[in-house]
């Protein structure tokens, strides 16, 4: 046999052509099959895989068929089926846990506290969020706290922790209560036009609030800039929601130019070029007043990025420092984290005090005896008791996070977990976690018989006495990486709420259709629809 050239590079593409199809076939067909074999030999549920899509489709489906389902009315807590509609078909036929495939990638569905705390905790460095979630996330974050992971993370973390001490904290009431204020005018507002009586979508106000207390707590002085600069990241938000799925499946898709990237090119650059001349500006008046002064510290302001930036001297000596670029992805990171949950949690607390209008009256009577007709000051917060329990049954039933999203391991060393889930097998390599929040805020074993009832008297004597598990009531999450915004988010819930329950009284309008969904918190599909009575000199 001759061995010409073309002979040699025609068996050598058939060479390489044949190992491409076996290394295809091995990576979408033999490796999940094997292990959806062994799995279910271990006595774990496994879902059936399909080829390359996995459990997508069947996914896709279930939520397509939970789309106009509506509750037959908000005292009905069971909205697990509308919110994370294909876990909850699965459980209720297998129970938890059960492993389902997010294309090749095998992903188990874990509400066992013990095993959550391990990945959330004690094994934290060992799991990171997945390249899918981050794909997203850091088009829109960059390299912020969210969407940052080890030594990177730690740094970002041990500077921006300061600017969340609750002393910190303190001094932004005031301007979160003058957001509340406006908005209280605008409803004031419309009940005047009405004659007394005024019907509110109120869900929308509550964002639009939202997005002006996270900008006047940023960017104190430069408010206006910075809520233009915010309004244009919420437009970039749908933008790239739209897209979402190729943005995360097709490697380097945002670099294509179709319509949609065009327009968040755009908004990129100019959220990036303002969010610079806001941060570059306040360094520059910081270093020439501290001149001035002699230095010292509040030079660089009580807000939040004020409060960033003096957070870096604390830890200079540590020579750990947040460049621009990085105080640029925090600001648009805390935005993003901390508006919508925000407005989802305010909203689903408006329904419920619209709907069981008692502990409205309870809450209303806590806060006329604290504060009068005072507005909320940082010393009232904590004796707003009932208002509280409010709070963490909504959190509890309505998280705004109902998920956290998939874990994977963070390196290739990493050492197996030995999670009860597993039923005594290893954590096979590639295995993905999910956990479902809003099912785990729900577990009778945890919470009782009544814990499809909203009874905020379970929170009476605190969090550890309301349920049988440290890590049964996670909607900031848990651990190290726990939410870093969660004192500030209690802080603006009740300081809105108090201001609210000072100047209405509110119950839910008949058109309310109670239909929670996810579009990555839990929101109400058709809105908040709230009627108004003005309380005027009643208070105080
Ligand atoms: C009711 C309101 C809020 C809820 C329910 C909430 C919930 C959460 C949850 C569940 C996580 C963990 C996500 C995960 O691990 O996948 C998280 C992380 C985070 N949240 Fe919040 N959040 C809220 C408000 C805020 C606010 C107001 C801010 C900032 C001003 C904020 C900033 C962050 C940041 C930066 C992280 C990432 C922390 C890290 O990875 O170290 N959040 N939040």
């Amino acid at each position: 046999m001759e061995w010409s050239p073309s002979f040699i590079a025609s068996t050598a593409c058939l060479i390489a052509f044949s190992s491409l199809l076996l290394s295809l076939f091995k990576h979408f067909f033999w490796e999940p099959a094997s292990l959806s074999h062994s799995l279910l030999r271990g006595g774990l549920v496994v879902l059936p895989y399909s080829p390359i899509v996995g459990s997508v489709s069947h996914l896709k489906r279930v939520r397509d068929a939970a789309a106009s389902l509506v509750l037959p009315s908000p005292s009905d807590h069971h909205i697990a089926p509308l919110v994370l509609p294909f876990y909850t078909r699965i459980s209720l036929q297998a129970g938890l846990p059960f492993v389902y495939w997010w294309g090749t990638q095998p992903r188990l569905v874990i509400s066992d506290p013990d095993d959550i705390k391990q990945i959330l905790s004690s094994r934290f460095k060992d799991y990171k969020r997945s390249d899918i979630t981050y794909k997203f996330l850091s088009r829109l974050l960059g390299k912020g706290l969210l969407t940052s992971e080890g030594q990177d993370w730690h740094n970002q973390r041990s500077i921006l922790r300061h600017a969340f001490f609750p002393e910190k904290l303190n001094g932004m009431v005031d301007a979160m209560s003058k957001c509340a204020m406006e908005m209280v005018k605008t409803w004031e507002k419309a009940v005047e036009e009405e004659g007394g009586q005024a019907e509110v979508e109120v869900a929308h106000h509550i964002k639009d609030t939202m997005a002006d207390i996270i900008a006047r707590t940023s960017f104190g002085s430069s408010y206006e800039k910075g809520k233009a600069v915010f309004e244009r990241q919420a437009q970039l938000v749908e933008l790239i929601m739209q897209d979402l799925v190729l943005n995360s499946t097709i490697p380097g898709y945002k670099y294509i130019p179709t319509w949609i990237n065009i327009q968040c090119w755009r908004l990129e650059k100019s959220i990036e070029k303002e969010l610079v001349e806001i941060v570059e500006e306040r360094r520059r008046v910081a270093r020439s007043s501290s001149a001035a002064v002699g230095g010292g510290n509040g030079v660089y302001g009580e807000d939040l990025l004020g409060l960033m930036l003096s957070s870096e001297e604390q830890v200079e000596a540590r020579r750990m420092m947040l460049t621009t670029r990085q105080v640029v992805d925090e600001c648009k990171t805390f935005f993003f984290a901390g508006h919508e949950t925000t407005s989802h949690l305010l909203a689903w607390t408006m329904v419920m005090l619209g709907h069981y209008v008692d502990w409205q009256e309870r809450a209303r009577q806590e806060v006329l005896q604290e504060l009068a007709a005072l507005p909320p000051a940082a010393h009232h917060l904590p004796k707003l008791k009932i208002l509280n329990t409010i709070l963490y049954e909504t959190l509890r039933l309505y998280p705004p996070v109902p998920e956290l999203g998939p874990r994977v391991e963070a390196s290739s060393d990493y050492k197996s977990l030995d999670l009860k889930s597993m039923k005594g097998m290893q954590v096979p390599k590639g295995m993905s976690f999910s956990i479902p929040l809003l099912l785990l805020h729900r577990d009778k074993e945890l919470w009782g018989d009544d814990a499809d009832e909203f009874r905020p008297e379970r929170f009476n004597e605190g969090i550890t006495k309301a349920c049988k598990h440290p890590c049964a009531f996670l909607p900031f999450s848990f651990g190290p990486r726990t939410c870093i915004g969660q004192n500030f988010a209690l802080m603006e819930a009740k300081v809105v709420l108090a201001t609210l329950l000072q100047h209405f009284r509110f119950r839910l309008s008949p058109n309310y259709m109670h239909a929670p969904f996810t579009a990555i918190t839990v929101r109400p599909r058709y809105g908040v629809p709230i009627i108004l009575d003005s309380i005027n000199s009643t208070v105080g």
